[in-house]
């Protein structure tokens, strides 16, 4: 057949088609298309980078599962440290390795500094609000600047930190009360009781308010729709990988989310007015909220302006951002101290030396704390509550290591792949906080220079709660550790604990942590 062609192309002219010919051209077209699409492919996805065969139409969709972070680090072994993917109609590339994270953040976050933003987050139009979803443009630079420079300076920070102190103590309360209750050897449900306490850390800090005292009605309906923003969002939905199906909301997400979105900025923007009611006296500390109104009426720049939604919005956001995160990391923290109980008493005998049993844990204890900062660098290290922090999105065709990225491929840097990367960590799997105070780890911290250690994520988008986070952490674990002894739950063992996660909105323990807190008496 091939001759036939050969014939065919060159003498074109001295062939008169006949009926009998039909057939032949026919294939031979059929056979110069598909090679040149095979060329055209080939040609087009010879500078993405490498990854698993996907199906038509879905992609890598299935491949992914319900462990996303998980997957891909099993990826890197075949693929290695960058991976392409497409979901369903997403272009995706995979970051893996420290290695590639450094050079992703140090030489191109900027072409890198856009996010996804998916059809949830649309509902109500958060997303035009939000900091953490905004386009990388003056708006994201005007909030930006408004948490860094003027909500989380370190003054301003540091003023607050009474309130901090009071909400922990609440927390302590709160956990000895049902120890009481409890029968001998039944653990208590450690992350409700630190989830309701950063709810109630948020309301005070934002809006000098307990969200959650037993009589406030506002306060509750409040938490269960935030509860059912976390839910929501946490669910992989079709119409994202599909936009033709936007439409349908197949698995009805998004009815839902516009109900508990427009639930919660209904109540936050109550909260503010009822706020700006109050009668407060000269004396009061400054909580967030008067900054962001502050800010509002002194903006100088007029073209943008900061709406009541953008900060009803903005209040949303804090809480959103803060409470899960916070509670999900000191309920592994706790877990793996409670399964490698050398590093529990490590920790317990530093908090002894350095506070003593005098007093409370202070925040300004943090920084002689040395081993208890190495216990939450390293929970952070192997359980990440975002594993593949909140998902980029090239800004235009970028060269990466190598490889060229088209325009608004989304990217997920893969933290805990890269918590776990044997090439950066000795024995990455072993929860062993003591490597963070002394050999070649000691300096290594979480605030976006080391790319061997990410859970804040790194570049103009990290997260920008850092500074607060990194005081809240310390002290609810070193306020739980000093108060009380801890045990398992007398059904389970540092070998039968089920270390599973699960994925929602942020990563947490598939089971709850259950453990025994045993006061122990101040002298
Ligand atoms: C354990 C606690 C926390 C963890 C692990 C965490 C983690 C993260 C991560 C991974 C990102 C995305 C970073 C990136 O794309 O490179 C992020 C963004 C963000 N976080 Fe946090 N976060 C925590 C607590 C907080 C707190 C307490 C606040 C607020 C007070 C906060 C506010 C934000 C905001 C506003 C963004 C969006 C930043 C932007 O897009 O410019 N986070 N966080």
């Amino acid at each position: 057949m091939a001759e036939r062609i050969q014939q065919l192309i060159a003498s074109p002219k001295s062939m008169a088609l006949s009926s009998e010919h039909l057939p032949v051209l026919f294939l031979a077209v059929l056979l110069s298309l598909s090679l040149s699409l095979l060329f055209l492919r080939r040609r087009g996805n010879r500078r993405l980078p490498p990854g698993p065969a996907g199906w038509p139409i879905f992609g890598n969709m299935f491949q992914l599962g319900d462990m996303p972070h998980r997957t891909l680090t099993a990826l890197r072994e075949k693929h290695g440290p960058v991976v392409w993917l497409q979901i369903g109609a997403i272009k995706t590339m995979a970051i893996l390795s420290a290695e590639a994270a450094a050079v992703f953040f140090k030489r191109h976050d900027h072409a890198f500094a856009d996010r996804t933003v998916t059809e949830l987050m649309r509902v109500h139009n958060y997303h035009n609000s939000s900091l953490a979803l905004a386009p990388y443009g003056p708006y994201w630079r005007l909030m930006r600047r408004l948490v860094n420079a003027d909500m989380l300076l370190s003054k301003r920070i540091n003023d607050t930190a009474g309130v901090r102190r009071k909400c922990v103590g609440d927390m302590m309360r709160w956990v000895a009360a049902e120890a009481r209750k409890s029968e001998p050897g039944r653990g208590v449900h450690v992350a409700r009781f630190v989830f309701l306490m950063t709810f109630n850390l948020f309301g005070n800090l934002m809006l000098s308010r307990d969200l959650l005292e037993p009589e406030s009605e506002e306060g509750s309906e409040f938490f269960t729709a935030m509860m059912g923003l976390m839910e929501w969002t946490g669910h992989a939905n079709v119409a994202d990988l599909f936009p033709w199906l936007r439409w349908l909301d197949p698995q009805g997400l998004k009815g839902k989310m516009d109900r508990d979105m427009g639930k919660a900025i209904e109540i936050a923007s109550r909260f503010v007015k009822q706020r700006l009611e109050q009668s407060r006296s000269a004396d009061d500390s400054r909580d967030f909220l008067d900054v962001l109104l502050h800010f509002q009426t002194n903006n100088t720049q007029q073209a943008l302006n900061v709406s009541d939604k953008d900060l009803n919005v903005f209040i949303l956001e804090i809480f959103l951002a803060g409470s899960e995160t916070t509670s999900s990391t000191i309920e592994w923290a706790m877990t793996e101290l409670l399964c490698n109980r050398e590093c529990l008493v490590k920790a317990k005998k530093e908090l002894d030396q350095v506070v003593g049993r005098e007093r409370e844990v202070e925040e300004s204890d943090i920084e002689n704390l040395a081993y208890l900062q190495g216990v939450v660098k390293e929970t952070l290290r192997l359980h990440p509550p975002i594993p593949l922090l909140v998902p980029r999105k090239a800004t235009e065709e970028t060269e990466f290591m190598g490889y060229l990225i088209p325009k608004d491929t989304q990217v997920f840097v893969n933290a805990w792949a890269i918590g776990r990367d044997p090439s950066a960590w000795d024995q990455p799997l072993a929860f062993n906080p003591q490597r963070f105070c002394d050999g070649h780890n000691n300096n290594v911290d979480y605030k976006g220079h080391h790319f061997q250690l990410i859970p804040f994520g790194a570049g103009r988008r990290m997260c920008a709660g850092v500074p607060l986070a990194h005081r809240v952490l310390h002290l609810i674990l070193g306020s739980l550790l000093h108060r009380f002894d801890w045990e398992l739950d007398a059904a389970v063992t540092p070998s039968t604990i089920d270390m599973r996660d699960k994925l929602g909105i942020t990563m947490r323990k598939l089971q709850p942590l259950l453990a025994v807190p045993k006061l122990i008496p101040s002298s």
